[in-house]
């Protein structure tokens, strides 16, 4: 488990994690959502002891970062997958890491297989890698210690679309063996096929969490009409429904899709789509909720 109790980070004058509180548990994925400089690197290098906090603390396994005796048996972390010395070979580095947490030299062999590099690709020099071997590396360091925790920032970041499934269904597993995953990313497609929870962060603070699926509920009904789309929303309004009107005309309601065509009939507007919020409308909430802090102002 992962705990961030009110954690503040302040460089000078500017307040890049501001206040935020969450928790990854145990046998769930949690992704870390938000927008290019929302905080979330910031967290997570607090988290790992990489910047101290200005306020607030972290705690992983109940235990601050820097208390764990052999951090690597515990937490498997991969924050910047092009932070490596480029003059070593994948083999070199994976062997570092295993000499430094005492395990058996085996465990070099077994990681290497087990994120797919070839050995030949192994014996290359980083310096030589793509960014999705270099991930893949990343990840094998991470996992080297068996750890119980994964805290990994923007894993998926160039790998290709079979990389991005392999990954997927190594983090299920994880979680399923009672691991606790914490993953960011600034794209929710990304993330929210195999998030259990989600914490979205928008400009250094918390702007939404909870599960997946009650976060989906909360996206409520989209609904695209024929013509009327302004009579309806108003109609929608005047019923009491809290309504957004989205970029491309369609409106996304608290109200139930059901409710919706009640009132849409009502009104005499005709539909030209109505379903309850999927994926798509946790996209236009996550840019709703973080509209402030999108460089190019998306969304309604
Ligand atoms: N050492 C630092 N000094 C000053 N400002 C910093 C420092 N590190 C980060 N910041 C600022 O803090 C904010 C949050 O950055 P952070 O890297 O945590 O964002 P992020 O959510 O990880 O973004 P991305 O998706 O682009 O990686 C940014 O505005 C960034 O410029």
């Amino acid at each position: 488990m992962i705990k961030v109790e009110s954690l503040t980070k302040k460089y000078g004058g500017f307040t890049a994690v501001d206040d935020v509180s969450f928790v990854a548990r145990a046998g769930r994925v949690t992704g870390f959502l938000g927008p290019n400089g929302a905080g979330k690197s910031t967290t997570m290098r607090v988290m790992v002891g990489l910047t101290p906090a200005s306020s607030g603390e972290v705690t992983v396994l109940d235990r601050a970062f820097a208390d764990l005796p052999n951090p690597g048996r515990e937490v498997g972390v991969l924050l910047d997958a092009s932070a490596q010395h480029a003059g070593r070979t994948g083999r070199e580095i994976l062997t570092i890491a295993q000499r430094t947490m005492g395990l058996p030299r085996g465990r070099v062999d077994e990681m290497i297989e087990r994120v797919s590099l070839t050995p030949e690709e192994a014996d290359r020099r980083v310096r030589n890698y793509s960014l999705g071997m270099r991930q893949r590396l990343g990840i094998a360091t991470a996992l080297m210690g068996a750890p119980e925790v994964l805290i990994l920032d923007e894993p998926a970041n160039g790998l290709d679309p079979a990389g991005i499934r392999w990954m997927r269904d190594l983090l299920r597993d994880f979680a399923d063996d009672g691991g606790t995953v914490l993953l960011s990313s600034h794209l929710l497609h990304e993330i929210e096929v195999i998030a259990d929870d989600l914490v979205v962060i928008g400009n250094g603070r918390i702007v939404a969490q909870g599960t997946k699926a009650g976060l989906l509920e909360q996206a409520g009904t989209l609904v695209r009409a024929s013509h009327g789309g302004a009579v309806l929303a108003q109609a929608l309004g005047a019923a009491g429904a809290e309504v957004s009107v989205l970029d491309d005309g369609s409106l996304r309601t608290d109200a139930a899709p059901e409710h919706v065509g009640q009132v849409a009939l009502a009104a005499g507007v005709p539909l030209a789509e109505l379903r309850s919020a999927d994926s798509a409308g946790l996209e236009e909430m996550f840019l709703e909720l973080t509209a402030d802090t999108q460089r190019e102002g998306a969304a309604a």
